[in-house]
């Protein structure tokens, strides 16, 4: 599978407890709105599916333009797009962009998290979507908007007139109009408790239910797009009623048929991306090694160290006895035998739980050369209790160094560092790089570009007796692109090695796993 897919399941699904990737917790309750007080009258979870809705509208599927690519970032000073929460969401997003995850990407993936943490039913994740460098067309739908317009947009996004009733009743079940951002729809409504004046779209406002639909067809709603004062600005009711509510009945008719139904048009919203991007699954993965990590130290110790996740919903099922064995190599190189997992977390919505088993032994550095280890992991609950053995590639001959890098402030608050690498004796190399790939700030958007800086690593010294030589930068100088701590941990480096006409990469290595210690 592509490398971009580990880091994407790694934030869908490890959303609690240990190894928390930290994305549920900016929509958990539905209701919490994690960039200000909770009394604002706004949500976070609306806000990241409405973030969606508004990078979305503006896709041109014929001409194969716009649709989730992020340009949103860059339209933020639009009319058609002003409100709280497109800066809002972009803002959390941020520090989950790196080299493996797009803006574009979290976009998506917010909605997933969102409409989950909403109690709303799994929407289907991929990924892979690139971010723009400029801003797209105009045209997101406005409530002022006619019907004819509406269709006409929809259209040109691949969406005919029911799945436009469906979309947007689907988004509208959660969240609000608010006074403050739309005071010609709502008034009256800000209160201490709601200072700017949310109005909620159905009685469910922070449940991903059907009651938008059943709500508007018995007369209860208190959608302001629906029954607001102004006329103009009733949309919905323009576009829920434009096929004599019978969209409208078949949503309401069941909470099932709502839940399959919005599944349908947010994966198609959420999958509009612009001609020439693939998205690539990303599913929960039963069995995934996380963390490796090689190690050398001065004297020539190797050591490996990282976990094995196990996922419960994918044939792990909590069980004490449970041991998990690495072997580094083949059966001869074995390194330890882990005792049950005490590390555990929740895994997204209703997918279980997850069980981290973690290592850190010793290789014999007769084994270190291997480019795969083993796992094998037994459940211990009887004699014919089942062992599964899985084999995994490593990076061996050519590594990230953690125990020779550096990362620290000198004594003028300036970040300095030192990148360093191990490489493998056995190796004819012409050159060692350390690819460091740095979330930069774009100006115009909240979305950072992440950027290639190439340091070159020079030969210092053996490793010991352990077969690998020392490649370092320039010892505790400043690190290319790196102005902050805080990029600094949102940074990835790749170790690339030329060496006999074949290039080594150790890839997407995070600097975030250094010790910083401050001047
Ligand atoms: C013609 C189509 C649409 C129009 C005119 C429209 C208009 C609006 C307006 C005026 C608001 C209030 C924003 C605020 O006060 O902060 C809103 C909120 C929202 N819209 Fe739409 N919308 C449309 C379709 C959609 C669709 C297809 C989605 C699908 C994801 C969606 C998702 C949302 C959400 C979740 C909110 C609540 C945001 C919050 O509470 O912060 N909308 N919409």
């Amino acid at each position: 599978r592509p490398a971009f897919v580990d880091e994407l399941e790694h934030i869908l699904v490890d959303t609690d407890g240990f190894n928390d990737a930290g994305l549920k917790r900016g929509v958990t309750p539905c209701s919490f709105y994690n960039q200000g007080l909770q009394t604002a009258g706004r949500m976070s979870s609306a806000q990241w599916m409405r973030v969606a809705f508004h990078d979305f509208a503006t896709a041109d599927v014929k001409a194969g333009t716009g649709g989730m690519d992020a340009s949103i970032g860059l339209e933020t000073n639009r009319e058609e797009n002003k409100g709280a929460a497109m800066n809002d969401s972009l803002t959390f997003f941020n520090p989950f962009v790196n080299k493996y995850t797009s803006m574009a990407d979290m976009i998506a993936l917010g909605t997933v998290m969102a409409v989950g943490a909403c109690a709303g039913p799994l929407i289907p994740f991929k990924g892979g979507r690139v971010d723009a460098t400029v801003p797209g067309a105009f045209g997101v739908p406005e409530p002022e908007g006619s019907l004819a317009t509406h269709i006409a947009r929809f259209a040109t996004a691949g969406f005919n007139q029911q799945e436009m009733i469906q979309l947007t009743a689907c988004g509208h079940t959660v969240g609000s109009v608010h006074q403050g951002g739309f005071p010609n729809i709502v008034q009256n409504a800000e209160t201490p408790n709601n200072t700017n004046g949310g109005v909620h779209f159905d009685d469910t406002g922070d449940v991903f239910d059907n009651h938008v639909a059943t709500t508007y067809l018995d007369n209860t709603t208190p959608n302001p797009l629906v029954v607001g004062f102004n006329v103009t600005t009733r949309s919905d009711l323009r576009i829920f009623s434009s096929d004599s509510n019978v969209t409208m009945k078949t949503l309401a008719s069941s909470a099932n048929v709502f839940s399959t139904t919005c599944v349908k048009v947010f994966t198609k919203m959420l999958n509009t991306v612009p001609r020439g991007v693939a998205l690539t699954d990303v599913s929960p993965i039963a069995v995934k090694p996380v963390n490796l990590q090689l190690n050398v130290d001065a004297k020539g110790g190797i050591t490996f160290n990282g976990a094995i996740r196990l996922l419960s919903s994918m044939g792990f099922p909590a069980n004490s006895r449970r041991t998990v064995q690495i072997f580094f190599g083949d059966s001869e190189g074995v390194l330890a035998t882990f005792n049950p997992a005490t590390n555990t977390g929740t895994s997204l919505f209703g997918r279980g739980d997850t069980f981290y088993h973690l290592f850190s032994a010793p290789v014999d550095a007769r084994h270190a050369s291997s480019s795969s280890f083993v796992v094998v992991i037994s459940e211990n609950t009887g004699r014919y209790s089942a062992v599964q053995t899985l084999k995994f590639p490593i990076q061996s001959n050519v590594f990230f160094l953690p125990s020779s890098s550096t990362l620290t402030t000198d004594s003028t608050g300036k970040v300095v560092g030192t990148i360093a690498a191990a490489v493998s004796k056995s190796l004819k190399v012409s050159s060692v790089t350390a690819a460091l790939d740095v979330p930069v700030a774009v100006i115009g958007t909240l979305a950072p570009h992440t950027t290639t800086f190439n340091i070159p690593l020079k030969a210092a010294g053996d490793l010991g007796n352990s077969g690998f030589t020392l490649y370092t930068s320039p010892a505790n100088a400043a690190i290319p692109g790196v102005t902050t701590l805080h990029n600094a941990f949102l940074s990835s480096v790749d170790i690339v090695v030329s060496a006999g006409g074949k290039t080594f990469i150790d890839d997407f290595k995070k600097l975030s796993i250094l010790n910083v210690t401050a001047a």
